[in-house]
């Protein structure tokens, strides 16, 4: 087997705050092969962006080990983090965290141009991945002329723009209507596995799990 895109080994973190300490994640292990896309459920504040935030880099104060395409995080230093979560990951979240004063296009080449990438390149890029979403016509506007479900069309063509190896989704359709959730979140399945990106997806939604390829499940700590 080939090597995981994440592998989370006796991940922990707790909070303290005061007297008490909460302890959130209480040794996580988890594997995401490349390619493959995970459900990750759980009740409310169980810890399911905990281990998002944990896994994208994005916070300190863990214990255990984070491996992302072989990478020890906890060997790294701060730029090392950050451009490996430039390089690896790509994020959508339950609201869209657009730019609000770039259009949809801008919003989807920028984070091109931060890797690298030409301007015709990203342009092109963009287009294809915003008309492959149905914002063809949609392209010059900004997020405020969208409507909620285009926003986030526009979150997911942002989070692929890379084509990262693995895409770390916070209830990507957590704020949308149940129609709309269902629409937007099997587009976002459909892309992800055009890609060939690896993703793990926190949900409340057993219905959406359904549709992934695994579902674990985040109960006092652990999955299981
Ligand atoms: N910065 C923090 N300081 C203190 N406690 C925190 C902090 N962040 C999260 N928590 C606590 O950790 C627990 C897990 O929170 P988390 O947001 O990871 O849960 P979740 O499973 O994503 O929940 P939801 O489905 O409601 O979004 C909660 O009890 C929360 O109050």
């Amino acid at each position: 087997m080939s090597e995981p895109v994440l592998q989370t080994t006796e991940l922990r973190r707790s909070f303290t705050q005061g007297d008490v300490t909460l302890e959130v994640l209480r040794g996580v292990d988890l594997a995401v092969q490349p390619g493959e896309i995970v459900a990750l459920l759980g009740q409310s504040g169980s810890g399911k962006s905990t281990l998002l935030q944990a896994v994208g880099l994005l916070e300190g104060g863990f214990e255990g080990s984070i491996r992302l395409n072989g990478r020890e995080a906890a060997d790294l230093d701060d730029n090392g983090r950050t451009e490996l979560r430039r390089d690896l990951l790509g994020f959508v979240y339950q609201f869209h965290h657009l730019l609000p004063e770039f259009d949809a296009r801008e919003n989807v080449v920028l984070p091109q141009l931060v890797r690298g990438a030409d301007m015709p390149t990203a342009v092109q890029r963009a287009e294809q991945l915003l008309s492959g979403l149905g914002l063809a016509s949609r392209l010059d506007h900004r997020p405020a002329k969208l409507s909620g479900g285009e926003q986030q069309r526009v979150a997911v063509a942002r989070a692929l723009a890379n084509r990262p190896p693995l895409v770390l989704a916070d209830e990507p359709t957590g704020n949308l209507d149940e129609a709309t959730s269902d629409k937007v979140f099997g587009e976002f399945l459909k892309l992800v596995r055009e890609e060939g990106s690896a993703a793990l997806v926190a949900t409340h939604n057993e219905r959406l799990a359904a549709k992934m390829d695994r579902v674990v499940r985040l109960h006092e700590g652990r999955l299981n």
